[in-house]
């Protein structure tokens, strides 16, 4: 096997620039067709990702929704949301063309020249709610990651016709608008549980008052070892709604020091919890860390759409859950301040939630 050498500092500088600042990203600098991993990418030993801690017996729950009605498939939604924090659910109602039009709208958008994509970085996007980056929060990072996106904060149709980029625009709000009817189904058994009897205004405001839409693109990587697709995280969201391509990569925290692969099923959503619904449920449901390998051979894709709160609602336990006494975890916090903090650090695992924590 060749040794494995990484690129001397002096062009890895000027990769930073290349990737990050001048918005290449990081599919620009794999088309480059280069041998070896720069150094910004070579992660801590302690943040990869190795056969021994992967646990291949293991995997996270597959609901059928065809029968969404039914007493057993909101239990078994429930169930899986205490235990596991993670499902993939089938026959939920989604058309597969909607899925895979939204795949190929992904592929479109990431294969525009650099010029075009750049049109939606943060100093040139046309909108506030549309952004182009790379890696998580390159200025926070010790090391990058390997991904590249494209996030679109919904604010309305008109403003996402205007200004979403043409590529993607259509199908990706299609998604979104077939999506509806399965977020609420999830987030209606979730809350029966917790004796949320109804979801009315304020509560629909704070499971689902607002959506992000991100496409993920993990380009080929040489040395995939030695990086990150993406780092442990938890998402800040109420639920996740994930759809990935058929390549595979995402793995889901296990038991100690454990990870589970999510295989990819043809026609499947991954739903997680986030960390604003294990905030509202009190700890009831847990939003888990997971994380994403980079890959040596294939370009993989994503598209989780996150659904939210507000960003001017208060979040904290609802009141049903703690109407029999039980101690609130967790204090009021404002969801946007929660964000920012978020996003102003690199992934470090379940760490975000500490900012509510009492
Ligand atoms: C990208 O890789 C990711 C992403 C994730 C995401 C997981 C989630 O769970 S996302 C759920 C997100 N929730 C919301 O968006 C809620 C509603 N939004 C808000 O409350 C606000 O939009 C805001 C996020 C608080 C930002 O508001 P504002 O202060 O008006 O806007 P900025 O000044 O532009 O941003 C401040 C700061 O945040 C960072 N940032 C903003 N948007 C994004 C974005 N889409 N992606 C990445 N980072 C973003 C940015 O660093 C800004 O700092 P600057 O230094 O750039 O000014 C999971 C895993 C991943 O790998
Ligand atoms: O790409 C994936 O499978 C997961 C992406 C993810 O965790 C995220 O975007 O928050
Ligand atoms: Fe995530």
């Amino acid at each position: 096997m060749d040794p494995i050498v990484a690129t001397p500092i002096s062009e890895s500088s000027n990769i930073t620039n290349f990737v990050v600042t001048n918005r290449n990203g990081v599919k620009g600098l794999s088309e480059m067709g280069l041998k070896t991993l720069p150094k910004q990418y070579i992660q801590p030993v302690e943040e990869r990702i190795t056969v021994s801690n992967i646990l291949p017996q293991e995997s996270i729950p597959i609901i059928d929704m065809s029968n969404w009605d039914e007493q057993k498939v909101s239990e078994s939604i429930c169930d899986a949301a205490e235990k596991w924090g993670f499902f993939q659910i089938i026959n939920h109602g989604v058309p597969l063309e909607v899925l895979e039009n939204v795949q190929d709208a992904t592929h479109r958008f990431f294969n525009l020249p650099a010029e075009e994509k750049r049109k939606f970085s943060k100093e040139n996007s046309p909108s506030n709610s549309v952004r182009f980056g790379t890696s998580f929060s390159p200025e926070a990072e010790k090391a990058l990651e390997w991904k590249d996106y494209l996030s679109m904060f919904y604010v309305s149709e008109d403003e996402a016709s205007a200004l979403w980029p043409s590529a993607c625009k259509d199908q990706v709000l299609e998604y979104m608008r077939r999506s509806e009817p399965v977020i609420q189904r999830l987030l209606e058994a979730l809350m029966k549980r917790i004796n949320v009897k109804e979801i009315d205004e304020t509560k629909e405001s704070l499971l689902m008052g607002s959506k992000r839409i991100n496409l993920n693109y993990y380009p080929i990587c040489p040395n995939p070892e030695l990086t990150v697709g993406i780092g442990r995280h938890s998402d800040v969201s109420t639920l996740t709604i994930l759809l990935q391509d058929d390549t595979g990569g995402l793995y889901v925290r296990g038991n100690n020091d454990s990870w589970v692969h999510v295989p990819p099923i043809s026609g499947s959503l991954v739903i997680n919890v986030g960390d604003a619904l294990q905030i509202m449920s009190n700890g009831r449901y847990k939003s888990i860390e997971h994380r994403v390998v980079a890959n040596g051979s294939k370009n993989r894709i994503s598209v989780p759409i996150f659904v939210n709160p507000r960003p001017d609602d208060m979040i904290g336990p609802f009141p049903e859950v703690l109407a029999g006494g039980e101690k609130a975890l967790y204090k009021q916090v404002l969801y946007s301040n929660y964000v920012r903090h978020f996003y102003k650090k690199a992934h470090d695992g379940k760490k975000t939630i500490e900012f509510a924590k009492i």
